[in-house]
């Protein structure tokens, strides 16, 4: 299967910092690629060199044909990519309403069909319509920002951490949400819960120090104690499953 995005080799420095020393990941379309790595890994710092916030020397992201390295943010995601980040910035003034048609891209003449569409993938905001943001639970808060990002139809979605903090029965949703818009995007998700991560990721790759230590199959991955203990330092319980 041919790639959508290619990372390769990138080298982020943050300040005097080397960040990223050696990130790879090859990202088929209509897949959910989730980054794993213990905290500090540099799975956000991956996504923000992706989206052009830090330059990457040396390291190439190409998306389908496009090399994007050294390109400007606004152009990136005029190319169709969308990033959702871990402190995301809603308007906690201005009603789910509002945030979502602020988010929608100008020259989009199907409003109404958009927004209802977001309500069809997040009914949680059906009855947060018209409360301002800032008042919404942190499950509502993170749907609001997914469905922000959602709007402007990305082909690739950038999305770190959306379960952070969240109860099981809206982490549940989320990754429900995830696993419909398989069919109409593709996704690379950082996510520290790997019960999510297994269960609707297609892909993996993992990251430590800065380096991509391993790539493949989730499904490999998640069968695997002695993958999940080498490079997630995961300890099985006695029932088998990972904790
Ligand atoms: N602005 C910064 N200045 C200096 N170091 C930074 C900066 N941002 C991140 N780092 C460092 O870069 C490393 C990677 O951070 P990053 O946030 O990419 O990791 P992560 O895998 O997403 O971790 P987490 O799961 O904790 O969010 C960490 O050691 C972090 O302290």
């Amino acid at each position: 299967m041919k790639a959508l995005l290619e990372v390769e080799n990138l080298h982020t420095k943050i300040g005097q910092f080397s960040i990223l020393q050696g990130v790879s990941l090859s990202v088929c379309e209509h897949t959910i690629h989730v980054l794993l790595g213990r905290n500090g890994a540099g799975k956000t710092t991956t996504l923000r060199t992706m989206m052009g916030y830090l330059r990457p020397v040396p390291g190439i992201i190409r998306f389908e044909d496009q090399e994007l390295t050294g390109i400007a943010t606004f152009r990136i995601a005029r190319y169709g990519i969308g990033y959702m980040p871990e402190d995301h910035n809603l308007f906690a003034n201005l009603t789910v309403e509002e945030n979502l048609l602020l988010s929608l891209p100008k020259q989009d003449t199907h409003v109404r069909s958009q927004i209802a569409k977001m309500l069809d993938l997040f009914p949680d905001l059906r009855v947060a319509w018209r409360r301002p943001a800032g008042t919404l639970s942190g499950g509502q808060r993170q749907m609001l920002a997914l469905a922000s990002v959602l709007v402007s139809k990305p082909r690739l979605l950038l999305v770190d951490e959306p379960s952070k903090g969240l109860s099981p029965r809206f982490v549940e949703r989320i990754g429900d949400a995830l696993e419909q818009l398989r069919s109409e995007t593709t996704i690379v998700l950082v996510e520290q819960n790997f019960y999510l991560a297994k269960r609707i990721g297609d892909y993996v790759t993992v990251l430590d120090e800065g380096h991509t230590v391993y790539s493949g199959e989730m499904q490999s991955f998640a069968a695997s104690d002695e993958l999940q203990k080498r490079y997630l330092g995961l300890q099985t319980d006695k029932k088998g499953g990972a904790k």
